[in-house]
């Protein structure tokens, strides 16, 4: 079964209004492989996301890098799936390293912001991954299990979820997991899937890989039958990005 190549660029807290115009631009006069064989969304900052919505090409969509864990009201500093619904985002990013990390946000709030999300209409990109410190102890299987679990217990349907795994010692470290070491993650990801959803959940299901993905590292991962995509970080704010979208054309022909 198919599952179309997703590509995923994540802007983090970057950028003024005049690099986002820049990037904008030069996403928009890019040549890459047709909607049917690579899906492309981008994440910038809350504030940018009218913005980049009004000016991106059509078969380009964006994503929110967050939202609230519930319907909206006295939240001050957040937003709300409802409003990002409400401003025609399609898809939000849920549960990145980043925010469990400095933020604090544990796997079972990750689970019910996801839960929250799907419930209110958006699609999102639902990231696990392990810390250096549990990868070496031998733990990285079970602890992105225990993060998959807490999803997979809050939703029933999966078809508007991607996995993100990205392993935090690859994140902005220039240390990119080797297509093997991504291959082997994915893979075990797609095997717990199968136990505990359904076959077809587990067939279906894109798992990305994210961390330190570039312009020269990711047709070598994209070969991997068990990567569906990316979500790229600090690469997905420079022109070699397009390259990064163009690497799904690895899988067209695999
Ligand atoms: O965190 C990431 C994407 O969400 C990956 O970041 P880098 O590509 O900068 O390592």
């Amino acid at each position: 079964m198919a599952r179309k190549f997703f590509v995923g660029g994540n802007w983090k807290c970057n950028g003024t209004a005049e690099e986002v115009k820049k990037i904008v631009g030069t996403l928009n006069d890019a040549q890459v492989p047709p909607q049917d064989v690579v899906e492309v969304v981008v994440s910038p900052p809350f504030v940018f996301l009218p913005l980049v919505k009004s000016t991106l090409r059509p078969d380009f969509h964006v994503a929110a890098q967050n939202c609230w864990v519930k319907k909206g009201g006295a939240f001050t500093g957040e937003v709300s799936a409802e409003m990002l619904v409400n401003l025609g985002i399609p898809w939000v990013i849920l549960g990145h390293s980043e925010r469990r990390q400095l933020l604090g946000e544990s796997n079972e709030f990750v689970g019910d912001k996801t839960a929250y999300a799907l419930s209110q209409g958006l699609k999102v990109i639902a990231c696990v991954g392990e810390t250096l410190e549990q990868r070496e102890a031998g733990a990285t299987l079970d602890v992105v299990a225990a993060q998959t679990k807490a999803i997979a217990e809050r939703i029933s349907n999966w078809a508007d979820v991607v996995i993100a795994y990205e392993p935090v010692w690859a994140i902005g470290t220039g240390k990119v997991a080797t297509p093997a070491q991504a291959q082997e993650v994915h893979f075990e990801l797609r095997k717990w899937l199968h136990a505990n959803t359904s076959p077809e959940v587990a067939a279906t299901t894109r798992i990305i890989y994210g961390g330190s993905v570039n312009g020269g590292n990711c047709k070598e991962l994209a070969a991997k039958p068990d990567v569906d995509g990316f979500l790229v970080g600090g690469a997905s704010l420079k022109p070699e990005f397009i390259d990064i979208i163009k690497s799904a054309e690895v899988k067209k022909s695999a």
